[in-house]
């Protein structure tokens, strides 16, 4: 017999935590199912602890600019505090305890186990220990199963004991040298992280340029200063093998050059898999790339999906905008759908990468009149006072036919900071008339969006 109650979230990662806990602290019975640790993966393998990476990284750099600008410094690089700081203070060793309580203490049950449905409103939990229990929801299904890596089908990759960013963040240790399959956000985060810590990084990157999916500006900037740091990139390579013995990986690039190393980080994007959801039973495709929803994140009439299964966005700030969304429907409140054209991205990087809505490329694409400007941070004046360590630009995205910003990057040490006004601009639809007019507050950072401005007034990369 399936116990009644009102919703289960299958998948409690940042989107189905933000629904379950939002609904059972407004009184509903609700079920959370989760297969692993309760928070996701952002919380233990991904967004915190790379952070705390990114940020004891980013400390060595800034440590290391001191001579010639404010005396002398010796910085020995330790992973020792790195290590002691994700495992107790991000990951709790990989412990969801806090998380579990927090969820119940709203209210909320949790069903260890993998769930699926069975039918409209009907869930089942498979236990670690073989035991299944069974539930009939009420008001809804919501899924939010989350993203796994997506390994690509290189030859032999298969067979050798790589990393994926699990290995990465859990490491007792840099590796002395580290392969990276993939100039994406996780690839290139990781690899300067490490980088400043002593070990020696390539990365391998399939298409023309790192971040491909943002602008290109931004893309050679990063590998202009990764470069710099003594980073081998290979961009535009191709991996055509890759082997293991003893302990060094190597790869086998077309064209005959091998690249060798301690450790293989595999970070080649992330895949939905719906396989094994039960989404047969309730007239959904389990082949599809993602589950398919609308603005109110329904798929199917009692299912809703949020987070990374939905396809819109791999990041946590999507996965809580979705849960929203889906919260205030199951509530049956009416809210505006979900809106996707002020999309914010920020790439940890040093310099930050923050972009939002379109590029260039996706602006013309649309068959968008585009204007775009550009300006540099070391050609401001708080990017000149900055000096060491100033390596920036801002892109703007116009369409020129209604006067506003549809697109905008802002890369450099305080990348993903400035974003937040481009952010205001693209989704306020803010006329582009109105941002020149505006004060911006010398010598700001976000000062180099006013001389973007004056770019894209002078019509110079129009188009
Ligand atoms: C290294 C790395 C760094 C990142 N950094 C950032 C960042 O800085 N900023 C940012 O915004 N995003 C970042 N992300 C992305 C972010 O982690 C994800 O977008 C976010 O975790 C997605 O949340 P989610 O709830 O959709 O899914 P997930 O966090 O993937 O959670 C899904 C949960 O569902 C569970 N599950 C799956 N199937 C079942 C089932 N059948 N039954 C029960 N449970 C199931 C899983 O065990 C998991 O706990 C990063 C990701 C990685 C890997
Ligand atoms: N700061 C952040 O917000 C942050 C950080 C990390 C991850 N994330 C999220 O997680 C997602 C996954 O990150 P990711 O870096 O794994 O994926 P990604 O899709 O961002 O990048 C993967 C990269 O691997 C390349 N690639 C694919 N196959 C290849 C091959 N065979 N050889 C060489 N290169 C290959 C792709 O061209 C791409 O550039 C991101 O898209 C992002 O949404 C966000």
């Amino acid at each position: 017999m399936a116990e009644q109650v009102d919703v289960v979230v299958i998948g409690m990662g940042p989107g189905g935590e933000q629904v379950a806990g939002s609904l059972a602290e407004a009184g509903l019975s609700v079920v959370g199912v989760e297969a692993e640790l309760v928070g996701g993966e952002c919380p233990y393998w991904g967004c915190v602890p790379s952070k705390m990476m990114i940020r004891a990284g980013n400390l060595l750099a800034e440590a290391r600019r001191v001579p010639g600008m404010a005396g002398s410094a010796e910085v020995t690089a330790d992973w020792g505090p790195v290590a002691a700081r994700i495992r107790e203070e991000a990951t709790d060793d990989w412990d969801d305890k806090v998380a579990a309580d927090r969820f119940t203490g709203k209210g909320g049950r949790l069903a260890r186990g993998r769930g699926r449905l069975t039918g409209p409103g009907l869930v089942e939990v498979m236990g670690k220990d073989g035991g299944t229990e069974a539930f009939h929801a009420r008001r809804g299904v919501v899924l939010a199963t989350g993203t796994r890596p997506q390994i690509p089908p290189v030859p032999g990759l298969a067979d050798v004991p790589y990393w994926t960013n699990r290995d990465a963040i859990a490491a007792k240790e840099p590796p002395r040298s580290l392969l990276v399959l993939g100039g994406g956000a996780i690839g290139v985060e990781i690899a300067q992280v490490y980088a400043r810590f002593g070990t020696r990084v390539t990365v391998v990157e399939a298409l023309d340029s790192l971040i491909p999916v943002e602008e290109p500006e931004a893309g050679e900037l990063l590998a202009g200063v990764l470069r710099e740091q003594g980073l081998t990139l290979r961009t535009g390579a191709r991996a055509s093998g890759v082997r293991h013995s003893g302990d060094t990986f190597t790869i086998t690039l077309e064209g005959g050059d091998e690249l060798t190393a301690e450790r293989l980080l595999v970070a080649t994007g992330r895949r939905v898999d719906l396989a094994g959801l039960g989404l047969e039973t309730v007239g959904l495709d389990p082949k599809a790339r993602a589950l398919a929803v609308d603005g109110q994140l329904l798929a199917a009439p009692g299912l809703w999906g949020v987070g990374d299964v939905t396809g819109h966005g791999a990041f946590t700030h999507v996965a809580m905008y979705e849960a929203d969304i889906a919260v205030r429907a199951l509530l049956g409140e009416p809210g505006p759908d979900a809106d996707y054209r002020a999309l914010p991205r920020v790439t940890f990087t040093d310099p930050e990468i923050g972009a939002v809505g379109l590029t260039e490329k996706q602006a013309r694409e649309k068959g968008l009149r585009v204007r775009t400007g550009i300006s540099r941070v070391p050609s401001s004046a708080r990017g000149w006072i900055h000096k060491a360590g100033n390596e920036g630009l801002v892109k703007l995205v116009e369409d020129a036919d209604r006067g506003v910003l549809v697109g905008a990057t802002s890369a450099g040490p305080a990348g993903g900071e400035v974003l937040y006004g481009l952010a205001v601009a693209v989704r306020a639809e803010v006329p582009v008339a109105s941002l020149r007019h505006m004060i911006y507050a010398y010598p700001t950072f976000h000062r180099a969006v006013e001389d973007a401005l004056k770019d894209l007034g002078s019509g110079g990369s129009g188009g």
